[in-house]
């Protein structure tokens, strides 16, 4: 495809943005051969988006970008740029998104992403599974990868940059894939690492504290969060929102006022209203009214925060044209999400030991909640707090594993180039009395030598991840494989 018919065709107008710089005549000429925010990535023919980042600023990078082959270089306006074309905005992330969907598109027909602190992950899976027992070809991307029917390729990040996604997502549609589910981050809605993805709906899961060291603080974490709903999502959309999170009221406002369908879901839900939940020993029964009926189902796994993300997902699934009916029955086949309160393994005292992703204090409360009431004796949580990461939110997952288990083990998870000790003592503020053992091995075989047959032990924090990030090298560790091997 032509640079000319290419910035011809972008979904938006320039808007003023002007197209410009000491191009070579034919550089709106060339074919365009793909897109790269990673100089180290242009080849002949890339356009190469040049972003101020966190760590470092891509504009550095223009002239060596040229020199291996860029044809046009997205950045904001009052550059030097020579020798390609210069496709200069104000917000160069977002036009180079639009761009590149242009480049990269067809997509999948029906699209949607899902956003919130917690539950993005579980909510993606779970929409791909019921999607498929609907008979679509299903997908969805997120902290998990790019997953489909036959395999699962991770990318490393909960949503990938812009080229690794649109490109994957294209994919995708090559592939015959119609139904596609991913997480929005709120670090991928502030970078417009999807934009340009028409999205079919949009969820909101919840919001708590997390990522403000990135964000700053909860108001601009939750503008960023909303952008989904403000200028993702467009008025054909539908709004699918968890009713009982207290910023639930904001997002219905907001959807309401820009005229997107409505589904709302929960206790205080109008379209999938939960009006009881009878957990049993290995999952819970769900009494649920919709549309003038109500439905019974057995949800084949424990804790309120699976039955929010079960039926978060069916009214996904709902929002995009599936049969309420057949929506909620197919619930009762749902499989576990990995690392979501996954049981590793069950100790010789007779003590189950389950895996949980929580690494937020909503997130491990929630965790702690959903196990507690099928433990007879104590609950043993054992968990840590990321480095390079929120500080702020180490004290409260301190407080809340005091507040909610009977034992608490502070150990370390992803050190990253902080001192792991300092961590530790950041979550030990806010748990004075808990033990204290780095190693994370050592502590999860306290936890599971001491544990009695009435206990439970949750290990909280990595769920399906594979690699401990100490310093810049990642040691190979899995929680349930470490698990397993502690209690033989
Ligand atoms: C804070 C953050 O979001 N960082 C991500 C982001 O960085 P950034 O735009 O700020 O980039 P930067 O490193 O300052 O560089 C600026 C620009 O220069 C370019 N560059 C840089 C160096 C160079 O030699 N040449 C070059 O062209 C970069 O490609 C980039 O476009 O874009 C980079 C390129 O795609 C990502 O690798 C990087 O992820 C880092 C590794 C990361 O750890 N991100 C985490 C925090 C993250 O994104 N997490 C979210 C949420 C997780 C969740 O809670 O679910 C996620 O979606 O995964
Ligand atoms: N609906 C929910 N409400 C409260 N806590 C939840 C909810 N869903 C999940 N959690 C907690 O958050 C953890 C992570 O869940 P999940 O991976 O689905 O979230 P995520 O939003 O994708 O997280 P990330 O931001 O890391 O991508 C779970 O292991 C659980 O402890
Ligand atoms: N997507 C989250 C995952 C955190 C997982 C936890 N194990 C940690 O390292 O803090 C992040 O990058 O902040
Ligand atoms: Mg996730």
């Amino acid at each position: 495809m032509k640079l000319a018919t290419l910035i011809g065709k972008g979904p938006v107008s320039d808007g003023g943005a002007s197209v410009h710089g000491s191009a070579p005549r034919d550089a709106y000429d060339g074919n365009v051969t793909g897109f790269a925010i990673d100089h180290r990535k242009v080849a002949p023919g890339t356009i190469f988006g040049a972003f101020e980042g966190a760590r470092v600023n891509g504009e550095d990078y223009i002239a060596d970008a040229i020199r291996a082959g860029a044809i046009g270089i997205v950045a904001r306006p009052g550059l030097a740029v020579e020798g390609a074309a210069y496709i200069a905005d104000e917000t160069p992330r977002e036009r180079f998104a639009q761009l590149a969907a242009a480049f990269f598109a067809p997509f999948p027909a029906t699209t949607v992403a899902i956003t919130g602190t917690n539950g993005k992950t579980s909510c993606v899976e779970m929409t791909r599974q019921l999607w498929r027992m609907a008979g679509h070809h299903a997908a969805s991307i997120g902290t998990l990868g790019v997953t489909t029917a036959d395999e699962r390729v991770t990318t490393g990040l909960t949503t990938p940059d812009v080229v690794t996604f649109l490109s994957n997502v294209a994919g995708l549609e090559r592939e015959g894939v119609t139904h596609l589910a991913f997480e929005a981050s709120s670090h991928g809605l502030t970078q417009y690492r999807t934009e340009g993805l028409p999205v079919s709906a949009a969820a909101f899961t919840n919001l708590s504290r997390d990522h403000l060291d990135y964000h700053g603080d909860m108001a601009a974490y939750f503008t960023a969060k909303i952008r989904l709903f403000s200028e993702v999502l467009g008025p054909d959309g539908a709004a699918v929102v968890w009713a009982d999170d207290p910023q639930a009221a904001r997002v219905v406002d907001l959807a309401r006022e820009r005229g997107n369908r409505l589904v709302t879901v929960g206790t205080r839900g109008d379209t999938l209203r939960l009006v009881d939940r009878d957990p049993t020993l290995l999952g819970q029964g769900l009494t649920i009214e919709a549309g003038g009926q109500t439905y019974r189902v057995t949800l084949p796994l424990i804790g309120g925060y699976q039955a929010a993300n079960a039926l978060m997902s069916a009214g996904l699934v709902i929002a995009t044209g599936g049969d309420i009916a057949t929506t909620i029955a197919n619930l009762a086949r749902l499989q576990p999400v990995r690392g979501r309160l996954e049981r590793a393994v069950i100790a010789r005292s007779g003590a189950p030991v389950y895996v949980d992703y929580a690494h937020t204090p909503d997130a491990l409360e929630a965790a702690i909640a959903a196990l507690k009431p099928h433990a007879g004796g104590r609950l043993i949580v054992v968990f840590g707090a990321g480095g390079d990461r929120d500080t702020g939110k180490r004290e409260t997952m301190g407080q809340v594993a005091m507040h909610y288990a009977d034992r608490v083990i502070v150990t370390d998870d992803n050190p990253r180039t902080e001192d792991p000790a300092a961590i530790r003592r950041d979550v030990l503020k806010g748990a004075p009395g808990a033990i204290e053992i780095g190693d994370r091995r050592a502590a999860i075989q306290a936890a599971i030598d001491e544990a009695g047959s009435d206990d439970i032990v949750l290990i909280a924090g990595k769920g399906h991840e594979q690699g401990q990030i100490v310093g810049d090298m990642v040691l190979p560790f899995d929680d349930v494989g470490v698990a397993r091997e502690c209690a033989v």
